[in-house]
């Protein structure tokens, strides 16, 4: 008897670089998968961010998870400014009946190669290393950015680019290592499966870096579809140098786009059924498992604080809302009004719903 393969979440793999292919079609391809599953693969080519340096990333992940002392983690625990140790989305999760409690710190934006928290024993030596690897993280971002404006005949195209331009001011802009400990010896049923509960990134765009074989991230690329797995490297990309880095839309640029540029919910879980709704369990990409501890590292790219998060002066939003408008009849109109807030304030929104115990008082 055969077994079916795994189904798997479809989305595209994009190399930034692919020689003969001009920047135009480079944005046209990145802006429609970002409309149709606001998640992107693109190609590691050690171009923008170099394999050595994501390699180095993640042994320095190990290096903190595996060596700061209790009393560190309790010196560098997170802060409302969204700095330092943390539980992963612990405002989903069940904190006291959690068997296997997934943990996180958080780099803020650093100032003139200097981070503003206080860095544990265990990595601070490496400060420097760390800022090379968020400013690359940055501007690959920032990339990306300029190529969705092109795509989306955003006038001028580098209105997100230039919305998160460091020189212009703070931003939430954050670097996050995360660890989810081996399940080994641990009795984990059905009820323990989520690792990291479902919501969508709060920045403009997230930049993901996973490690070969370790599977657990899944999506949930429409409302009324099953949560499907991403693997780490998807067909095509199993002779490549290093996983692709996936990239997804957050919130902020799916407000910025009327909802054209996806902000699509995932979550990092076992394969089991996790709830009763969920009738089938999600399944695994082959040559992936759940062996061991697992490690991944986000970049969470914000504009600066201060940007309006007003609609994009974009033909191609213009002309999407209007068809949305003839179709539904009900639409709120071409100038249709909606308060314009503030990155900041969006940021602070998120925040304080993610970590109720930090603004209980
Ligand atoms: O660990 C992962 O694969 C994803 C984590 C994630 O989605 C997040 O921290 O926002
Ligand atoms: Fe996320």
């Amino acid at each position: 008897m055969t077994t079916a393969a795994t189904e798997t979440a479809h989305i595209p793999v994009i190399d930034l670089s692919a020689p003969g292919k001009s920047e135009q079609d480079i944005a046209k391809e990145l802006c429609e998968a970002a409309i149709e599953h606001g998640f992107i693969y693109i190609r590691s080519s050690g171009v923008d961010v170099s394999l050595e340096a994501v390699d180095r990333a993640f042994q320095l992940s190990k290096e903190l998870f595996g060596k700061t002392s209790a009393e560190e983690k309790e010196r560098c625990k997170i802060l409302k400014n969204n700095r330092g140790w943390s539980g992963i989305r612990s405002e989903t999760l069940d904190p006291k009946n959690q068997k296997v409690p997934s943990r996180a710190f958080n780099f803020g934006e650093f100032i003139n190669g200097k981070a503003q928290q206080v860095l544990p024993d265990t990595i601070s030596p490496h400060e420097d290393e760390i800022h090379n690897f968020f400013q690359s993280c940055d501007a690959l971002a920032r990339r990306i950015l300029y190529l969705l404006g092109i795509g989306l005949e955003v006038n001028p195209p580098d209105f997100f680019a230039s919305a998160h331009l460091r020189e212009k001011g703070h931003s939430g802009t954050t670097l996050r290592f995360l660890h989810y400990p081996s399940l080994q010896g641990l009795d984990i049923s059905a009820d323990d499966s989520i690792r990291a509960g479902a919501h969508s990134d709060y920045g403009s765009l997230t930049l993901l870096f996973r490690l070969p074989k370790q599977a657990g991230l899944q999506i949930l690329p429409h409302s009324s579809s099953p949560w499907l797995p991403v693997p780490v490297q998807p067909h095509g990309t199993l002779s490549d140098p290093s996983p692709p880095i996936l990239v997804n839309i957050g919130d902020l640029l799916s407000y910025w786009t009327d909802g054209l540029l996806r902000s699509t919910m995932h979550r990092v879980a076992l394969p089991y059924s996790s709830s009763k709704e969920e009738k089938n369990p999600v399944g695994v990409p082959e040559g992936e498992g759940f062996e061991g501890d697992r490690y991944s590292i986000a970049f969470f790219c914000h504009p600066v604080g201060t940007a309006r998060l007003e609609r994009v002066p974009s033909e191609v939003v213009r002309r999407r809302r209007r068809e949305v408008e003839v179709g539904d009849g009900d639409g709120e109109g071409e100038e249709g009004e909606r308060r314009v807030v503030t990155a900041d304030e969006h940021l602070q929104m998120r925040l304080r719903a993610s970590y109720l115990d930090l603004y209980k008082d």
